[in-house]
């Protein structure tokens, strides 16, 4: 039997982790929402706990794992929504099958990240961190020795999606020469030129930079193998996810002088909060610049993603359109006006919406619009009754075995 959700928005329970800009605070406050804001990201028993006494719209970032048990254990969610670009952190099938939108901010954070792997390729190559690390201890090293121009290098992109093609835009910017291997076709912007193999980018760039999401294929997907076909004296950057690089044997590729240096701001395990300490096999090597997972970390788009994930969470609860949603069927759907709406999340198995339609007519109710999303697994159906009904109609449909997650607006 499915969780049937009605309620007055000052009963909509919102949980923000992780420092949500206070631009989203505001949004859910100015709705009515009860918001309770937590600044560190929560270890899966207590975010259970705090799903049991009932969230309905939870924030997090990149560290918050939301596992299949804590999404049970929220038997009144009703959404997730990321701050940030990844989703990985997220069990997005179990969220699906509790019937559990997922969204997150597709772009808002992209340059911030764009703008630091171009400062990076520079700080590499003129061994930026090093420098001033001596100068701050009194050391005066005024060298030229392994520091380079980088007009006229070569950078290879490893992912070219929205980070990816901005940094190709920024570094042809800087008179670098540009290519890029992606898993799928992406239109080369600038003078990009798209290899066709991860072994063709590794073995002609200076400087090779990460910007593919954490999926099962692309874990370790830089390791000893790869490391060893880069050019001697080039530069690894990884600011995507930590699982992307294997440490050890980056670690024993800068060790041996195999490569010139690194920048990493994503690692397998990061603290989970800025009161936490951080250890890694790569502290204190040379000409390794190292950021505390930092990317997206400017006021310009924690602002910005405070206010789109904040608005499309708002426009679900309210409406419940799923439109940009990144694990469920999307529905975009006008403010209710005039009927009451009844949202029915399913199993998409045959007889479904016979059984549905048959609640309907069996209740004479009238249905002014109606909309279905479906995808393998579920349905999403969205219907506007009559207000005399609809919450009859409700009631008997979230009694069907097939129904998952039903609730009514009104
Ligand atoms: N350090 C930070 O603070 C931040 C890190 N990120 C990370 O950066 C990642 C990329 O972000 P966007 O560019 O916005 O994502 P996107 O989805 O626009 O682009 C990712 C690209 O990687 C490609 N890709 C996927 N698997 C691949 C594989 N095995 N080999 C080659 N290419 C592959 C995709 O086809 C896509 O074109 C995010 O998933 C997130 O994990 C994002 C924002 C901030
Ligand atoms: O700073 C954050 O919230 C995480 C940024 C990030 O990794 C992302 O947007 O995917």
């Amino acid at each position: 039997m499915s969780d049937a959700t009605s309620f007055p928005k000052s009963e909509i329970k919102v949980l923000l982790l992780e420092n949500i800009h206070q631009s989203a605070i505001d949004i859910f406050g100015n709705e009515g929402f009860k918001v309770e804001t937590i600044s560190k990201a929560l270890p899966e028993d207590e975010l259970v706990k705090k799903l049991e006494e009932g969230v309905h719209v939870l924030g997090i970032r990149s560290k918050t794992r939301v596992t299949r048990r804590a999404l049970e254990a929220g038997k009144r969610l009703l959404s997730v929504g990321c701050f940030c670009i990844g989703t990985n952190q997220v069990d997005l099938e179990g969220a699906k099958a509790s019937g559990v939108p997922v969204f997150n901010a597709p772009f808002s954070n992209t340059r911030s990240v764009a703008e630091l792997v171009i400062c990076e390729i520079v700080m590499l190559a003129r061994q930026l961190g090093d420098r001033s690390r001596e100068v701050h201890e009194g050391k005066w090293r005024k060298v030229a020795t392994s520091s380079y121009e980088i007009r006229g290098k070569t950078l290879g992109i490893i992912g070219y999606g929205h980070i990816g093609s901005q940094v190709g835009v920024l570094a042809e910017a800087m008179g670098m020469r540009v290519v890029s291997y992606d898993i799928r076709a992406t239109l080369p912007m600038g003078n990009n030129k798209a290899v066709d193999s991860l072994d063709a980018l590794l073995r002609q760039s200076d400087f090779v930079t990460l910007h593919v999401p954490e999926t099962p294929q692309t874990k370790n997907m830089i390791g000893e193998a790869e490391l060893a076909k880069m050019k001697e004296g080039a530069y690894l950057l990884n600011l995507s996810r930590g699982t992307v690089v294997d440490l050890d044997a980056l670690a024993q590729a800068i060790k041996s002088k195999r490569l010139g240096g690194a920048a990493l701001d994503v690692y397998p395990e990061e603290p989970e909060s800025n009161s936490d300490g951080f250890t890694s096999i790569v502290r204190g090597l040379p000409n390794v610049v190292l950021t505390p997972h930092i990317g997206g970390s400017t006021l310009e788009a924690q602002e910005a993603i405070g206010r789109e994930v904040a608005n499309v969470l708002t426009r679900f609860t309210n409406t419940g359109a799923t439109t940009g949603a990144v694990n469920f069927p999307g529905v975009d759907l006008p403010p209710l006006v005039g009927a009451h709406r009844v949202l029915n999340v399913h199993r998409n198995v045959p007889g479904v919406l016979r059984d549905i339609n048959r609640l309907v007519s069996e209740r004479n109710a009238n249905v002014i619009a109606q909309q279905l999303a479906t995808d393998p697994t579920i349905g999403y159906l969205v219907m506007d009754l009559d207000k005399e009904v609809a919450n009859d109609v409700r009631h008997a449909i979230a009694e069907l075995k097939t129904s998952i997650k039903t609730r009514i607006l009104y």
